[in-house]
């Protein structure tokens, strides 16, 4: 584990990652954060590096994209098309037909749940205009540099944030969308200006899908037989039923143990969850085809 210059420079050495440390490319994480859910391909049960030649995919300066990141070769390829897609007042304004050739597929699939990030891209823009002035930029300064402000305000405007479910009577909040929204404006802005947050330790691991599946391939995660027979058949999990919540409640808990092993070992590692949930997700992408069991399915806007 490297110290958090890791994410850092990570962050912004992927090459569809903005390099600007500007409001333009705060307004590029909201976006991409807001609508960072969902790209599993109902078509691509294999799920490896060489995608189901029909699975969405967007082809951008010669590189061929699927999953989180065709989401931000949408974003720039659209910049570059000079359509002002990460503007509060053009999503506010702009027509659902014009937002949905934002995610045009270079394939024979489209996105999953277009109609649904339209939806939301509109609403965000029109919330931002009502509320933060037209820029999301007004929103993380109302924060004060607080992570759990800033977590309050987004769970207070945008509702898809909301990630909060019901386990055995209890509420249990994910909230994965939100915090990775924060981390990465952290991470982009190594922690200083507009990406300082005095408690960012405070923020959790981001509870997705492709990270449990690094989690049990490392042996830090484990399923029941049950279970793993559903994973292993591609069977979907309805968003919200207890065994998704065990496997997103578990995946936070075990970065956590991660977390604290690793201070108990070398107890000066500047190391908190959204290093360790960027390393494993990082990782994962690097050995996905040697993955020892799928991907959980839901079909879920949370993530
Ligand atoms: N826990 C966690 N989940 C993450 C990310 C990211 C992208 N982060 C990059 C940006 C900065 C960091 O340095 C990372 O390089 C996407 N996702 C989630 O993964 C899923 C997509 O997977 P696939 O279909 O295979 O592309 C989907 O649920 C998406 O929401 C992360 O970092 N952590």
């Amino acid at each position: 584990m490297q110290s958090r210059k890791y994410s850092t420079q990570t962050w912004k050495q992927h090459p569809l990652n903005p390099k600007h440390l500007d409001h333009a490319t705060i307004h590029w994480i909201f976006l991409v954060d807001l609508l960072n859910f969902s790209f599993w391909s109902d078509l691509d049960q294999e799920d490896r590096m060489n995608p189901h030649p029909d699975r969405y995919a967007v082809h951008y300066k010669g590189v061929t994209y699927t999953g989180y990141w065709s989401l931000c070769a949408a974003i720039n390829r659209a910049l570059d098309d000079n359509i002002p897609v990460t503007d509060p007042k053009y999503l506010a304004q702009a027509n659902p037909e014009d937002l949905a050739k934002i995610f045009r597929s270079d394939t024979k699939e489209q996105v999953p749940l277009l109609d649904l990030r339209v939806r939301l891209m509109k609403e965000a823009g029109i919330t931002i205009c009502q509320h933060f002035g037209g820029s999301f930029v007004h929103c993380l300064q109302r924060a004060n540099h607080s992570a759990q402000a800033l977590l309050d305000l987004l769970l207070e405007h945008f509702p898809s944030f909301r990630d909060v479910h019901e386990f055995k009577g209890r509420k249990v909040h994910i909230l994965k969308r939100a915090q990775i929204l924060i981390a990465d404006i952290w991470a982009c802005f190594d922690g200083k200006g507009d990406g300082e947050f005095a408690d960012i330790d405070s923020i959790t691991m981001f509870a997705d899908y492709r990270v449990p599946q690094a989690l049990y391939h490392l042996g830090l995660l484990d399923y029941s037989p049950s279970l793993k027979k559903k994973l292993q058949h591609c069977q979907n999990l309805p968003s919200g039923c207890q065994e998704e919540v065990e496997i997103r409640g578990n995946s936070i808990w075990a970065v956590e143990l991660v977390r604290r092993a690793i201070l108990k070992r070398f107890p000066e590692t500047p190391v908190n969850a959204i290093l360790i949930d960027f390393y494993i997700w990082d990782l994962a992408k690097e050995i996905q085809n040697d993955m020892t069991i799928p991907t959980h399915r839901t079909r879920s806007w949370f993530y």
